[in-house]
């Protein structure tokens, strides 16, 4: 005889000639599981039967759910764990959630913080994650604090050194990833098996699969990313695409219009208002407003004018403002690119020296590293927390800025004793500084009279060619220790595809420098007599490249 299944109304189960199997009625059931009990509701009480609606044991919870591999997550008011058939706990912990087990092994909450347990209830692992999803064939997908996913094995250790933005389980050898450039598939290695990216794809099926292009057409792929068909063609207009991004200064020169007059930080406001308080005409300011309401940053609410929450970065007192990048795009970098078709030509030889004419501008360059503030708080977080440090290290974070990073890694690391080195026109700027650091006035293309563990250099190397790359990872390689290690911390271009092209003409035209491949960081780091030891990737967000003093 089959299992009875649940009828329609799920108050009781059917026999396969459509009889119900037992006279019972409850407020809600789930399928019967091996080895056949089914999960059952009256009232506040919860438990699980036989196919022949008897209680399976005696105790009552105040909910049940199906048994996988011999155990069932209940709820009482101690919280929520695991019962074998009698009824009877595993073991004696509560959480505030549990899943089902898989391949004897189960994801479980503490609080905010989820983990693996084994079949005893044992923890799998030490490690927290922010999220921990079943295991699927031994593996299983885990995301950490900075909200990227990776995959670990059954014994808890990182499968791969790779994080996403969005994460799968392996389904037939491969796993739906995100990446900053979109969705794809990758190995068990952590690498995407093709070069494109898509808006979305599903799981592949018998060596194909189904996948959304960022255009809005339907395809179906190969394993090698080729259209084996197409399902539905683009939905958007070329034509009106491609005019947009004609246009793109438009919207660059009215967010640092908008950061310049400081038109978001008066907000809310009437036009009236907002007019009188930037010193503009009511119809400049009603123009500027509806313009930065289409580029979504402000909202009319009747007759005032608020900053929606991507304006609200906009704001000079917002702790990750963009005013400052908003005004250096809209003016000093837009005029740099405007030689861009002079230096492809080879007619210009382009070096510009940006860090030392930050400091002639009428800020005396305070806008300028703001903004690069700004983008390491969004960013370094998440850096410090996959970082390789053992946490006792002796640290220069060589170009540190303001100190940003530098103070992520203190806070995740306080044992370490980091030095920030910088230019010593940088070091004035004492109001902005991270406070608790150590500082080192000096130039990374000179002796640093100083010798470290730990070396880092983020977001430096692609300030420079090559020729100035390698003679500051000399300088670098000069203040390590024996077995000390560099870590260039750096956004990596594929090694095919194009995305990070127009990144990469900004550096060129910004500061002569260039964005770079992890197979050219990994030249760059063996030319200067670095072993390359460990890169780690994370999606959207700069990897870390590791090189160790041989
Ligand atoms: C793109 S910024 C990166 C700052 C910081 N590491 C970060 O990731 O936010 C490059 C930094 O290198 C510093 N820098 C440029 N030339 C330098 C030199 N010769 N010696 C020391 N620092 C330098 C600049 O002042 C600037 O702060």
């Amino acid at each position: 005889m089959k299992t009875p299944q649940p009828a329609p109304c799920r108050t009781y189960h059917v026999l396969d000639s459509g009889e119900p199997a037992y006279t019972e009625r409850f407020d809600d059931i789930l399928k019967f599981h091996p080895p056949g009990l089914a999960a059952v509701q009256k009232g506040d009480q919860a438990w699980h039967i036989r196919p022949d609606g008897s209680a399976a044991y005696s105790a009552r919870f105040e909910r049940t759910f199906g048994f996988y591999d011999g155990r069932a997550t209940v709820v009482d008011i101690e919280g929520w764990y695991h019962i074998e058939t009698s009824g009877e706990a595993v073991y004696s912990d509560r959480y505030t959630w549990c899943g089902n087990f898989q391949d004897g092994l189960c994801t479980v909450r503490e609080g905010v913080e989820y983990f693996h347990i084994k079949r005893d209830g044992r923890p799998l692992y030490e490690r927290r994650w922010r999220y921990a999803g079943d295991y699927r064939d031994k593996i299983s997908v885990v995301q950490n604090e900075a909200g990227l996913s990776t995959h670990i094995d059954a014994s808890g250790q990182l499968l791969h050194n790779v994080f996403f933005v969005d994460l799968d389980v392996f389904h037939k050898g491969f796993a739906r990833a995100r990446d900053e450039e979109g969705w794809t598939h990758i190995d068990s290695r952590g690498q995407a098996i093709y070069q494109r990216r898509f808006a979305n794809v599903e799981p592949f099926y018998n060596g194909q699969a189904r996948v959304e292009r960022f255009d809005g057409g339907l395809e179906i792929i190969d394993e090698a990313g080729n259209c084996m068909l197409e399902l539905r063609p683009s939905r958007r207009s070329e034509f009106a695409e491609l005019s947009g991004d004609l246009v793109g200064f438009w919207r660059t020169q009215t967010l640092g219009s908008a950061a310049t007059l400081g038109i978001i930080d008066v907000l809310p406001g009437t036009v009236s208002a907002s007019s009188e308080r930037c010193n503009i005409t009511e119809d400049a300011a009603f123009r500027i407003l509806r313009a930065l309401g289409e580029l979504q940053v402000v909202e009319r609410c009747g007759d005032e004018w608020k900053a929606t929450s991507r304006g609200e970065y906009l704001k000079k007192d917002h702790p990750l403002t963009l005013a400052d990048a908003a005004v250096e795009y809209a003016t000093r970098f837009s005029k740099m690119w405007q030689v861009l078709p002079d230096v492809l030509r080879g007619e210009d030889q382009w070096k510009p020296a940006i860090f030392e004419d930050v400091f002639l501008g009428p800020d005396k360059g305070t806008g300028h590293h703001r903004m690069l503030r700004s983008y390491a708080r969004h960013d370094y977080e998440a850096v410090a927390e996959i970082l390789p440090l053992k946490g006792d290290e002796s640290i220069v974070d060589a170009g540190g800025g303001l100190g940003t990073f530098a103070s992520c890694i203190q806070a995740r690391f306080p044992d370490v004793q980091i030095t920030v080195l910088e230019k010593p026109g940088v070091l004035e700027f004492t109001q902005l500084r991270e406070p608790g650091l150590n500082w080192l006035a000096g130039d990374f293309f000179q002796d640093w009279g100083v010798e470290v563990d730990v070396v880092l250099l983020a977001r430096v190397l692609h300030d420079w060619e090559d020729e100035d790359a390698r003679r500051i990872l000399s300088r670098a390689k000069k203040s390590l220790k024996e077995g000390g290690r560099v870590c260039v911390v750096e956004i990596l271009l594929p090694e095919e595809g194009v995305s990070g092209g127009l990144c990469d003409l900004h550096l060129w035209m910004a500061t002569g420098g260039r964005e770079r491949k992890r197979t050219e960081y990994e030249t760059l780091l063996t030319e200067a007599g670095f072993r390359v030891d460990e890169i780690i990737h994370v999606a959207a967000l700069p990897s870390v490249i590791v090189g160790v003093v041989p």
